[in-house]
């Protein structure tokens, strides 16, 4: 049977603190039950799902799905490209969301767990979206860029990424994002930053973070952007000014309600082009990764992939 009529699932066997592994089995049964046609393979460690993605796509495979967490599903996107450009045109993603956050699929509203799943396969509805490509550099000053389909952001988050993957090695799990998360919001220093939408300098000083959006969640469930949509063509920033320690960790509930956008001192504008800059180190956040700092450029790249679950 030719390739573009069968799913071919790309499996983070470790996400979702290793369940996925243990269940992976069970729903590819309830999958195959159902008369999907699905080849499957397990990611054997961090990027393979880039690269698994990119044989497939090169090798006739049509029609991809991302069994994981955000970060799983970041990895399978940035597969979808290779030298600046989509490897098909016409290839498709579902995203199967089986990781500890599943922030992506809480702005398409999809509900979780194979049923849902099976759902939007059933329905078969999908839609063009954005994708994001940002650029930025590694500790070695070399330029590397990625696309994300998400949230990427810039201040906090990203000390805070870095903070619980190196604690992740010694602790593991839940355990080390909270305790990561803890030491972040107290020691992170506000960071003179500045950052340009669409060639104009739209803010500058002392802040704590910048978001760019595609999507509206991060950080298991707050709807830092509640306005994003996928494929508007358009990032949402918001700003978060220079916020006190205090402040940010009094305004939580309001971030995960998505009702923070009033307070003073965050703002929200859009666009197509952002840049973000400094004098001092500043790190970059994509999908609860750390991958590089700044200065930091994103590009949206509008109704680019084809993706299911509308
Ligand atoms: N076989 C593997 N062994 C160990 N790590 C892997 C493997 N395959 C992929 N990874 C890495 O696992 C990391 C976490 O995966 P992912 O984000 O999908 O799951 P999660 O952390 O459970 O979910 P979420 O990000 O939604 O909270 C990714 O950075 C990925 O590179």
């Amino acid at each position: 049977m030719h390739k573009s009529s069968r799913w071919f699932a790309i499996v983070n066997p470790h996400s979702a603190n290793g369940k996925t592994r243990k269940r992976w089995p069970h729903y590819l049964k309830r999958l195959r039950d159902e008369g999907y046609l699905i080849d499957y393979t397990y990611t054997t460690g961090p990027g393979e799902g880039t690269r698994i993605t990119r044989n497939l796509l090169n090798d006739g495979y049509t029609h991809i799905i991302s069994v994981g967490g955000d970060g799983t599903m970041n990895e399978v996107v940035n597969g979808f490209f290779s030298d600046n450009l989509l490897i098909n045109p016409q290839a498709e993603l579902a995203v199967f969301s089986h990781g500890t956050g599943c922030d992506f699929i809480r702005t398409l509203q999809i509900p979780k767990g194979i049923e849902g799943f099976i759902q939007i396969l059933k329905r078969g509805n999908k839609r063009q979206v954005d994708v994001g490509e940002v650029l930025f550099y590694d500790n070695y000053g070399k330029q590397l860029q990625r696309y994300f389909l998400n949230v990427a952001d810039v201040g906090l988050g990203g000390e805070t990424v870095a903070r619980v993957n190196q604690q992740s090695k010694l602790l593991g799990g839940k355990l080390s994002f909270l305790i990561g998360s803890v030491i972040s919001i107290f020691k992170y220093r506000n960071k003179m930053m500045s950052c340009e939408i669409d060639g104009k300098v739209i803010c500058s000083g002392r802040l704590n973070s910048i978001m760019v959006a595609n999507g509206r969640y991060i950080g298991g469930g707050m709807m830092i952007a509640p306005h994003a949509e996928l494929d508007d063509a358009l990032f949402d920033v918001v700003v978060l000014g220079d916020f006190s320690t205090w402040t940010i960790l009094r305004n939580i509930p309001k971030i995960y309600r998505g009702t923070h956008l009033k307070i003073p001192g965050v703002g929200v504008y859009r666009g197509q082009s952002v840049v973000v800059s400094s004098d001092q180190r500043i790190l970059l956040d994509l999908d609860g990764e750390q991958p590089g700092h700044g200065p930091i450029q994103f590009r949206l790249m509008p109704s680019i992939l084809c993706l299911w679950g509308y």
